[in-house]
């Protein structure tokens, strides 16, 4: 059989982009809406799309870019009307920006005589694209950090891998998480992103040692077995000639995985449509929503009880934390039974779960802590991962070259078995290719951070309180790092050498964050 990751031996995944259709993007910030068609083909490798297609939209691109930042730099966009301007075309991310400056206080100057450049103007020129594209003309126009003034709030954008790195890491104590944490309240609570100072760092003490090599080795199993029931979904529908949308496909997936992985519930919902599902999106599209909304409607109590929306959401979030008080009930009776002693690799064969690894280490079952933990690792594992499946099959679909070496190695290293931990290390090419996919479209595009004190960023003194974008993307592209920033290129980092990060790259990579709060997923990262 031959076979790529989550691909099948009979299916030729043809990405092709969705036409515009308008739709609201699913997650909290947008990602990528693509169609999917599968169809037979004998090898599973694609045709070479037409070079001069490529070519046409390529000088297209350009010819985009360069009236764009002719037009910033000639002045033609003011200031007045910037900020309804640009937030209409960014996206969630405008709306959210827009919502956010109008229930938070914030912005400021600067204490000294040096000013932090300041962009100006509407953005009316860079049509409906995501969000972090203008970000990223108004960062090759402005610079490594901006301003982005509206009235008498603002907020900083960072694009300079040094002053990433003094705010992730050098000087992490003296930012919080901010308006994420705000925002993301509702459905998180002190949940570990979110959460700042002691409840975050005793949290993370107790969680992070979950992960040790038996547990991950567990999971890689699990990872195989979930990929196949996918891959015989996409089987069928390959023969049936049917459409398949990959990025609902990818959410399913991950869903499950991270449903068993962290506190052992399986989900189903690669086969199934059941109420729990549903509240889980419910409560990720109400985190979206508010996120986005101008006026914070859900704190004003009357709302709470008529708004159809508001009651449905938090039904859901009943549900959702009815259903976790039960798991958590469920395997608190199994560590009761068990005769298993905690240690170091401590793992349940027949639930090797964190939430598992979390009681048996005599975690507090009554906890809200707790349950927000397992709230953030069921949102955060599941919708990174998703987006990050959906846009490296995306890049796959356009770089045959690619594709074909990628699914080389898979069969020479897999052949028809299920992929083992030892396996992991040796899928060195497989590795680069979603480097460079992380690369190109980092989850979350954007880390959110607001200063907790005065601090310099650069040359530039600022003061408490300032909301601070780092542009993870505008990093990941800036052509002054990156050798042909635009093109997917894995082979970019030899596979003899050692796996980028954001040390390796002083900070202009950095696809699982830096510092304390960089994402735990870099601890099983093989
Ligand atoms: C490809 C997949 C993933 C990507 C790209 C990703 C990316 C990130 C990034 C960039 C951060 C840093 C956020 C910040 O500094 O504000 C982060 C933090 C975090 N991620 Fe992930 N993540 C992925 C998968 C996962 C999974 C599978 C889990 C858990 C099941 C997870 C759990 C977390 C947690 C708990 C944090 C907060 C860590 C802390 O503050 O101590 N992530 N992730």
């Amino acid at each position: 059989m031959t076979s790529i990751h989550v691909s099948t031996s009979s299916s030729l995944l043809q990405l092709r982009r969705a036409q515009n259709t308008g739709a609201a993007p699913r997650s909290r910030l947008p990602v990528l809406r693509r169609a999917v068609r599968c169809c037979s083909s004998s090898n599973g490798r694609s045709p070479d799309p037409s070079d001069a297609v490529r070519d046409v939209d390529r000088i297209l691109e350009e010819k985009r870019r360069a009236e764009l930042a002719a037009r910033i730099a000639s002045g033609e966009f003011t200031q007045s009307g910037f900020f309804p301007a640009i937030t209409s075309k960014l996206g969630p991310l405008g709306k959210f920006l827009e919502g956010a400056v109008s229930r938070i206080g914030g912005g400021g100057g600067v204490g000294s005589g040096l000013v932090i450049p300041q962009a100006k103007g509407s953005i009316a020129a860079v049509g409906s694209q995501a969000f972090f594209i203008p970000l990223y003309e108004l960062f090759l126009t402005y610079g490594g950090i901006f301003r982005l003034t509206f009235g008498p709030k603002s907020f900083l954008i960072v694009s300079d891998p040094e002053i990433a790195k003094h705010i992730l890491k050098d000087n992490s104590k003296a930012y919080s998480k901010g308006i994420l944490a705000e925002i993301l309240e509702f459905v998180m609570g002190t949940g570990l992103i979110p959460a700042d100072g002691e409840i975050w760092r005793v949290r993370r003490r107790a969680i992070v040692p979950s992960l040790h090599q038996k547990y991950v080795t567990a999971m890689i199993s699990l990872f195989g077995e979930a990929s196949h029931r996918l891959c015989e979904k996409l089987d069928t529908a390959a023969s049936d000639g049917e459409d398949v949308e990959m990025e609902s496909l990818f959410s399913r997936l991950t869903l499950d995985i991270i449903g068993k992985a962290v506190f052992n519930y399986d989900f189903d919902s690669l086969s199934v449509d059941n109420g729990i599902v549903e509240a889980v999106y419910t409560v990720l599209r109400e985190a979206e929503m508010r996120s986005t909304s101008p006026i914070p409607t859900w704190e004003i109590p009357i709302w709470k009880d008529i708004s159809p929306r508001q009651r449905k959401a938090t039904k859901a979030l009943k549900l959702i934390n009815d259903t976790l008080n039960d798991l958590i009930a469920i395997c608190k009776r199994m560590v009761e039974q068990e005769e298993l002693q905690f240690h170091e690799e401590y793992m349940n064969e027949q639930d090797p779960s964190i939430l598992h690894f979390l009681l048996a280490s005599g975690d507090d079952v009554s906890s809200k802590q707790l349950r927000d933990d397992l709230m953030t690792m069921l949102i955060a594992g599941h919708e990174t991962s998703a987006a990050v499946l959906t846009w490296t099959f995306y890049l796959l679909s356009k770089e045959p070259r690619v594709m074909a070496k990628l699914q080389e190695e898979v069969d020479t290293v897999l052949g028809d078995r299920f992929p083992t931990i030892e396996d992991m290390k040796k899928l060195k090419y497989t590795t680069r290719v979603i480097n460079e996919s992380l690369r190109l479209y980092p989850q979350p595009p954007v880390l959110i951070r607001r200063s907790l004190q005065e601090d310099v960023l650069g040359k530039y003194p600022i003061k408490r309180g300032e909301d601070i974008f780092i542009s993870v993307y505008n990093l990941h592209h800036c052509p002054k790092h990156w050798v042909d920033a635009e093109r997917f290129y894995p082979e970019r980092w030899p596979l003899d050498g050692p796996n980028p990060n954001e040390t390796n790259q002083n900070f202009s990579y950095l696809p699982f964050g830096g510092g304390p709060r960089k994402c735990w997923r870099h601890v099983c990262y093989i």
